[in-house]
């Protein structure tokens, strides 16, 4: 069957589609499915009711899924600008569109941000008393939808989040990417939308940690004070636990933000012990390993190669156990003094999906600036950035080949 491909713009559309000239809705031909959603409002009060309708045609699978989940505030926008970067182009909110909009497109990525799926906008979660954390606050049979549309090639209209308002905005146009990033709170929650997964990452930020940051960011840069971010944390505790920490379990890649243990009773938060725990037995994953993989490491890099002040740089590698599943865990303690002495460190690790030698080190000098550059944070994230990029050919390649194989039968 030929592949009825939306394209980010009318004119570049397939000549499959081009072929078929239809009506068109919104820059796009109404032979393709397009989900729409009609539930978003601008006025205040409760949320809107969600109802989506489905038209026309189908298209053969060809968007790539990945499933980054955390709480709010633990680094899911600088990951995403770091992931993005590995494939090239600024990612940018959609164009001319609402300028709150939580979306960003990049040529190969897009980025949505499931807050948008929020079946409750701030005053109709205030007056039911739920947190959005609460699935009855998301709209799961929305989400399952649209991201399996997109997944399968169709554009859909989905519902905006205004974090500004904090009201449903009406929707905006998505049109199926390369790689679709769905990122927030309950990427891997509900069964249907996590089996459209082709990978999926969890943020685990510790208490401590989290609470840090939450301070530097909520107390320095948006005014809030100690006892309101105190507050906040542990309003969204309960829900944190029962509906958002237990998605780590289906994760394939786990990052894992600990205060350091270089620095006996540390609380400052500021140096970290960062863990990278990588399923095995993944299809189209395999993971990073330290000089050898399978055995047990540990590994003080510090002398002349790299330029350690205290506390130092440590690192662990080894297999291990996660939920039951085989895993092999990359740990780093500590920080980096000169970025630039990554490179030592990058030579030693091996699987790292890079395109050429020093490409790690590379990505993390262009992005010295970004939170977490000098930690285990920026190095991992970036890792996984290139896991993903070597996921997607890998899948891409694959596809390709399929139809070459089928005809030689
Ligand atoms: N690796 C890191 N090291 C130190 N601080 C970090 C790191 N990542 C994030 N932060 C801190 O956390 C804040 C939030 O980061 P970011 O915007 O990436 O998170 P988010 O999960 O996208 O947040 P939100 O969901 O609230 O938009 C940053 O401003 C920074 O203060
Ligand atoms: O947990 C969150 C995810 O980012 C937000 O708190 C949630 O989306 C509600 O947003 P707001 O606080 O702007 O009403």
């Amino acid at each position: 069957m030929a592949v009825c491909a939306a394209s980010t713009t009318p004119s570049l559309r397939s000549p499959c589609c081009a072929s078929n000239p239809t009506k068109t809705y919104f820059g796009f031909s109404q032979r393709q499915q397009v989900i729409f959603y009609t539930g978003g409002r601008r006025s205040s009060g409760r949320g809107g009711k969600n109802n989506s309708q489905a038209f026309y045609c189908s298209a053969e699978a060809q968007t790539v899924v990945i499933g980054l989940a955390a709480d709010s505030g633990c680094g899911k926008s600088t990951f995403m600008r770091r992931m993005t970067s590995v494939f090239g182009g600024a990612a940018e909110p959609p164009r001319g569109g609402n300028p709150d909009s939580n979306t960003l497109i990049s040529d190969t990525t897009t980025v949505i941000c499931l807050d948008d799926y929020h079946s409750l906008d701030r005053t109709g979660r205030k007056e039911k008393g739920v947190t959005a954390l609460d699935p009855r606050a998301n709209n799961f049979d929305l989400m399952y939808e649209q991201v399996k549309a997109l997944k399968e090639g169709v554009p859909v209209e989905k519902p905006i989040y205004n974090h500004v308002t904090g009201l449903l905005d009406p929707p905006e146009l998505i049109q199926p990417p390369k790689i679709l990033v769905i990122e927030g709170l309950h990427p891997m929650y509900d069964p249907r939308v996590r089996d459209l997964l082709d990978f999926s990452i969890y943020l685990d930020i510790s208490n401590e940690v989290k609470f840090a940051w939450k301070i530097q960011r909520d107390m320095a840069e948006r005014g809030h004070s100690l006892e309101s971010i105190k507050a906040s944390i542990e309003s969204r505790k309960p829900d944190f636990d029962a509906y958002i920490d237990p998605q780590k379990q289906y994760a394939d890649a786990v990052i894992d933000v600990l205060p350091t243990q270089l620095i006996p009773d540390d609380n400052e938060g500021k140096v970290l012990r960062v863990r990278l725990i990588m399923k095995e037995g993944s299809k189209y994953f395999s993971p990073v390993y330290l000089f050898d993989e399978g055995s047990t490491i540990s590994w003080i890099p510090c002398g002349r190669k790299l330029t350690c002040s205290y506390p130092g740089i440590k690192f662990f590698y080894g297999p291990d156990a996660y939920f039951s599943h085989e895993v092999s865990v990359l740990e780093m303690d500590g920080q980096f003094d000169k970025l630039d002495e990554l490179i030592y460190v990058e030579s030693h690790l091996s699987n790292i999906s890079t395109k050429f030698y020093g490409e790690v080190t590379q990505q993390m000098l262009k992005h010295a600036d970004f939170p977490g550059s000098n930690n285990g944070t920026g190095l991992f994230q970036t890792i996984i950035g290139l896991k993903i990029r070597d996921l997607y050919e890998q899948i891409i390649t694959e596809k390709a080949a399929a139809p070459a194989e089928a005809a030689k039968v």
